[in-house]
């Protein structure tokens, strides 16, 4: 298999002993993080955290909590959903769809409290996770977005605005090693787009099973996206499925990464069940 390797999130995944010297004992960073905040990238002359695992706790993942108003969006997100808002039925299929939320926790880092959304981590359960991240909607800035913010968007995602989605990346465990691909010309070439998704699926070791599971989970994330309740902008959908032969065959599909999430105000979320839509129609023709 072809794969073009990305020196900065392999570099993390090769280095989880944590070479930053950042994270305290008990804690790695996560092997299979595939796009999003993370210590290889500095902003603002900052260190950034990326998602985190505890020894004794796989089951969950740790999410740092972004600066300013899009941590405070997500965390917010997530309590609506999971704790305000749990005994509100027309949440229920939301709830299935996310990633379970377990709260919020401050860590001490570089002598500093850095505060984490826990999370389910969802590829936990299969044995060898193939996942790919991919993020929906034509536009990819909230409502409230700067101008240059809108602008920066808009030039340097040219294919998402058109086609509604873009693949950030995937990852497919194997049985010694792993696959990262990421390619920087799906960004602006359709085509490749579209095969980056295709080529991610014909991995799989029954493509029959997965698109059927997969279809039947998108229409899921199509009910509640037509449920006028929130506006997700720059939110994406991590599919995983499981590429060891000898385990079932099946597929885990969560919408995740809610900085930019809005109140739907009695309207359809358009912008991101147009890219929906065109996510099944590329997987309708695997
Ligand atoms: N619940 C989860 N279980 C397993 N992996 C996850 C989970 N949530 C996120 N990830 C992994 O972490 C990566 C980054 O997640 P996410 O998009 O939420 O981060 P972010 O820093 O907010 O991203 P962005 O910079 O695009 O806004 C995903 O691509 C995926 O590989
Ligand atoms: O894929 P890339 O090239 O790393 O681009 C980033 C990616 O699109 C992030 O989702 C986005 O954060 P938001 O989704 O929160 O907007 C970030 O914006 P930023 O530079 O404004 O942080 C982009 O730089």
């Amino acid at each position: 298999m072809t794969s073009i390797a990305m020196p900065l999130i392999e570099d993390l995944a090769a280095n989880n002993n944590d070479k930053y010297g950042m994270l305290p004992l008990k804690f790695t960073w996560f092997e299979g993080q595939i796009a999003g905040h993370n210590p290889t990238m500095v902003k603002d002359g900052k260190r950034q955290l990326g998602m985190v695992k505890e020894s004794g706790n796989g089951d969950k993942i740790l999410k740092p909590a972004q600066d300013g108003k899009r941590g405070e969006r997500e965390v917010q997100f997530y309590h609506d959903v999971f704790v305000s808002g749990m005994n509100d039925p027309s949440l229920n299929d939301l709830r299935r769809l996310l990633p379970n939320f377990f709260g919020t926790r401050k860590i001490e880092i570089e002598a500093q409290e850095s505060l984490f959304l826990v999370l389910e981590d969802v590829t936990c359960t299969f044995s060898l996770p193939a996942s790919i991240d991919i993020k929906i909607g034509k536009q990819t800035f909230g409502p409230d977005a700067t101008e240059a913010k809108k602008l920066k968007e808009i030039e340097t995602n040219p294919v998402q605005g058109t086609l509604g989605y873009r693949v950030l990346g995937y990852r497919i465990a194997e049985q010694e090693d792993n696959t990262f691909k990421k390619d920087p010309k799906w960004r602006s070439e359709e085509n490749r787009m579209i095969s980056a998704v295709q080529e991610f699926f014909d991995q799989a070791h029954d493509v029959h099973i997965i698109k059927e599971q997969l279809l039947e989970k998108l229409g899921h994330i199509k009910k509640v996206a037509g449920k006028r309740r929130f506006h997700m902008y720059s939110s994406s959908i991590l599919i995983v499925y499981e590429n060891d032969r000898n385990c079932e065959q099946n597929v885990d599909v969560r919408m995740i990464d809610f900085s930019h999430v809005h109140p739907g105000m009695g309207l359809p979320d358009d912008n991101y069940l147009f890219g929906l839509n065109r996510l099944i129609e590329t997987i309708e023709e695997l």
